[in-house]
């Protein structure tokens, strides 16, 4: 599979019902011991579905979209435009269990710019998706280096996975950082002063 693929990866025919997709949830609620009869569970099997369908709802938005409504770029500016300390929360795909981090996206315009919610957006349905950081981090360039053919894009991903705080090795606090640079900032004075940009308070 196309590790950027944009869009959904199932044929809507293959998609399971909802009613299909809450049976799962009550198997699983039987699975871990407890008993999806008594009171407050009775609902959960709904609940979780319909959390399901906010939390990946990544797979129904195609980032294209989002990044055509580009702009003329204002009184001549062509200097770095980032939007930094991006929260998000994504899903690992190993586990299905949170990601909790930080984007940091800059890109170098050519001629045309984004309107900066669009970037903010482009996170958001990449990381409503089961992923892993790197994967997520390149999607993210990848798109607004298509979109836009800016003269280069830098994106840092800062993230904690759950799978090794609450399960597994469970260390909890640690960071990984990842990084995608297309273009200009392949160039380290750039890559610095993306970094020294983004460390800036
Ligand atoms: N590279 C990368 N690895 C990830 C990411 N999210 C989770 N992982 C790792 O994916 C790996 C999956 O390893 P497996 O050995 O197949 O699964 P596991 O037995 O559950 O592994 P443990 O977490 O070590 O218990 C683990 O080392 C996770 O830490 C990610 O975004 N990127
Ligand atoms: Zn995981």
């Amino acid at each position: 599979m196309d590790a950027i693929a944009p869009t959904s990866t199932h044929p809507s025919d293959e998609k399971p019902s909802r009613a299909e997709a809450e049976a799962a949830v009550l198997t699983l609620l039987k699975w871990i011991g407890d008993d999806p009869a008594r009171e407050g569970l009775i609902d959960t099997p709904a609940r979780v579905v319909k959390a399901y369908e906010e939390m990946f709802g990544g797979y129904d938005s195609d980032p294209a979209d989002i990044l055509g409504r580009t702009f003329e770029e204002v009184a001549g500016y062509d200097d770095i435009v980032l939007v930094k300390d991006i929260a998000f929360h994504s899903h690992c795909e190993h586990h299905m269990v949170p990601i909790i981090g930080k984007a940091h996206v800059a890109y170098l315009p050519r001629e045309r710019v984004l309107g900066l919610s669009k970037i903010v957006r482009v996170v958001d349905i990449f990381a409503r998706r089961l992923q892993t950081q790197e994967t997520m981090t390149a999607q993210i360039a990848t798109s607004i280096d298509d979109a836009l053919a800016p003269r280069g894009v830098a994106v840092m991903v800062e993230a904690e996975h759950m799978c090794m705080a609450m399960r597994g090795i469970r260390k909890h606090g640690s960071t990984t950082i990842t990084t995608r640079f297309t273009g200009a900032f392949d160039d380290p004075a750039w890559q610095n002063r993306f970094t020294d940009l983004i460390r800036t308070r």
